[in-house]
């Protein structure tokens, strides 16, 4: 009989540029695969689970077209990335037995279902992953953010950051290998040190909905089930 998972109710917001595999931008097939793999361990459990999807590997392949433009449509372009993320993710969730639902945050009715707070709600107590889509449906925010307000909103118990580093560093690890990773940090010195790993809104709304936020690698199998089993995975951000 497996162990039952210390969460019924999370929120994982997984980057977009962990779609792309070791690929330039896009989605790599193999990658998405094995993090719905992933995600497919935990929905076993009973796990209520939801995804707010980033847009990065999508944004990428077209921020030369996008340079120059006005901010507000390039944002515009940045959600419409996480829809084609989430209709990615939805599909290979569905070859592998999870039903998924896409609600987005901007209107695309033909597409998915447009957010609608109750009937995510209703979807998780089914059983069902529900995908949010394009953000927060505003410019001038991001997908961290979005993870942190539709948290709040549903009344997850964590926000799972599921990236490609393994924490949240000193400093970014991109640029300084011999920063060190924190094992738990508080929101107020992530804050004030400008750690870069999640943007100083998202931070501050899970500060103030005191919506604990896990940093962790998504390129680490089985890490988001060991999470669930209450061991210690990347970075805690807590009150
Ligand atoms: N102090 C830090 N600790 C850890 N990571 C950091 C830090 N500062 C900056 N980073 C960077 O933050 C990034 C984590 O964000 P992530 O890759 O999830 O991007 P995102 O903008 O949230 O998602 P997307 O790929 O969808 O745009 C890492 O790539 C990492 O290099
Ligand atoms: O609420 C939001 C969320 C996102 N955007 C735009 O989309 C891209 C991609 O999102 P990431 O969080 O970087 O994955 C982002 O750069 C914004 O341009 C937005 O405007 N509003």
């Amino acid at each position: 009989m497996p162990a039952s998972p210390i969460y019924k109710r999370v929120l994982l917001k997984l980057s977009g540029e962990a779609l792309m595999g070791d690929d330039a931008f896009g989605i790599n097939r193999a990658t998405i695969e094995r993090i719905v793999a992933d995600i497919a361990e935990v929905v076993q459990l009973g796990t209520q689970l939801a995804v707010v999807i980033g847009g990065g590997n999508i944004f990428r392949g077209v921020a030369g077209g996008a340079a120059g433009m006005d901010r507000a449509t390039a944002d515009y372009m940045g959600m419409l990335g996480t829809m084609i993320n989430a209709l990615a993710l939805q599909d290979a969730m569905r070859q592998t037995g999870i039903e998924a639902r896409v609600q987005s945050a901007l209107r695309m009715d033909q597409v998915a279902e447009p957010y609608i707070r109750p009937r995510a709600i209703h979807h998780l107590k089914a059983g069902k992953v529900v995908i949010f889509a394009a953000g927060t449906g505003n410019p001038f925010f991001t997908t961290d953010t979005a993870a942190a307000l539709r948290g709040a909103e549903i009344g997850a118990e964590v926000v799972l950051k599921a990236t490609r580093v393994d924490g949240v560093y000193s400093a970014d690890p991109k640029r300084a290998p011999t920063a060190s990773r924190y094992a738990m940090i508080r929101f107020d010195e992530a804050i004030q040190r400008n750690l870069q790993v999640m943007d100083a809104t998202a931070f501050a709304l899970c500060r103030d909905q005191k919506l604990p936020v896990r940093v962790f690698s998504i390129n680490k199998t089985g890490a988001l089930k060991r999470i669930m089993d209450g061991q210690d995975e990347g970075t805690l951000i807590h009150l």
